[in-house]
């Protein structure tokens, strides 16, 4: 089930450097969103703080609300594993487990979680979750082959089923393309258009076609220096953001001006 994202005045620290400044921003269920912005300004660590994975890097922590409808990701007695079973994340490099067979490989989040699943229930997430990513007529006779025998570019499919398999209510997608050929990108960027209708996706990319293409609404994060924090300059429908930004900064940055 798909949900909306709102987070209040989050700050996001790697010790004691301010990454990331005083974010406000609310994310419609059932929608893309995109975030821009020139290298450095914090997209991709406010985008883990959307599901805690900051948390796996020493000294990191952040401050303020992410409600996932209305519930506090970061509220008391909250489990960070459960979060990120409800919050997904698709990373920049495919990262399948590569000895693993390709149905394991669609499992392995589901099994991380400790979930039981019967051999026919699992065959059906297997088959569901492939067709979920496009994959399922590339692989369907040899799902136990190795996940590292695919394409770059069927692996990050791969990944993306690993993900839907565990029925999460949020996507997160970390520059997905950036590590595949144009033919490979527009898959997946076919696959967003699809998985919107299940889950809320947020994407990260360098890429202002791809963000073009594919988002309905779009971030734009600055930074004002080296060493200064980044922050989000300004949030709105996509179109807006491209053809007729309110802020300077951003007009700059969507024509190429900087960054
Ligand atoms: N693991 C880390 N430890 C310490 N500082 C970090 C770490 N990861 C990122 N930073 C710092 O936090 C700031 C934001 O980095 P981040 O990677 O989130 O930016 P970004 O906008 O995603 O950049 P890019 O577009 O280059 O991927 C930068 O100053 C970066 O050096």
């Amino acid at each position: 089930m798909s949900k909306r994202i709102d987070v209040e005045h989050l700050n996001v620290y790697y010790g004691d450097f301010l990454a990331v400044e005083d974010v406000n921003i609310n994310i419609d269920s059932r929608s893309v969103t995109a975030f821009i912005g020139p290298s450095g300004c914090g997209k991709s660590t406010f985008l883990r703080t959307l599901n805690r994975m900051h948390e796996v890097i020493p000294g990191a922590y952040a401050k303020g609300k992410v409600m996932l409808d209305g519930e506090d990701l970061y509220g008391k007695g909250v489990d960070p594993v459960t979060v990120r079973s409800m919050v997904g994340m698709v990373f920049q490099r495919p990262n399948p487990f590569p000895t693993m067979s390709i149905r394991d490989n669609v499992l392995a989040g589901v099994k991380l979680n400790n979930k039981k699943i019967s051999r026919s229930a699992a065959d059906e997430l297997v088959e569901s979750s492939l067709k979920g990513a496009n994959l399922w007529n590339e692989v369907k006779d040899r799902l136990d082959k190795p996940g590292s025998g695919l394409s770059g570019g069927q692996q990050q499919r791969l990944c993306i089923a690993r993900t839907m398999a565990v029925k999460p209510d949020v996507v997160l997608m970390d520059e997905p393309c950036s590590a595949l050929d144009p033919i490979s990108t527009i898959a997946i960027e076919d696959l967003i258009h699809e998985l919107k209708e299940q889950f809320t996706v947020v994407i990260v990319t360098h890429n202002m076609q791809q963000a073009q293409r594919v988002a309905d609404k779009t971030a734009f994060f600055n930074i004002e220096g080296t060493g200064k924090p980044g922050k989000l300059v300004e949030f709105d429908e996509t179109a807006t953001i491209f053809q007729n930004p309110k802020q300077k900064a951003t007009e700059d940055y969507v024509s190429g001006r900087f960054g």
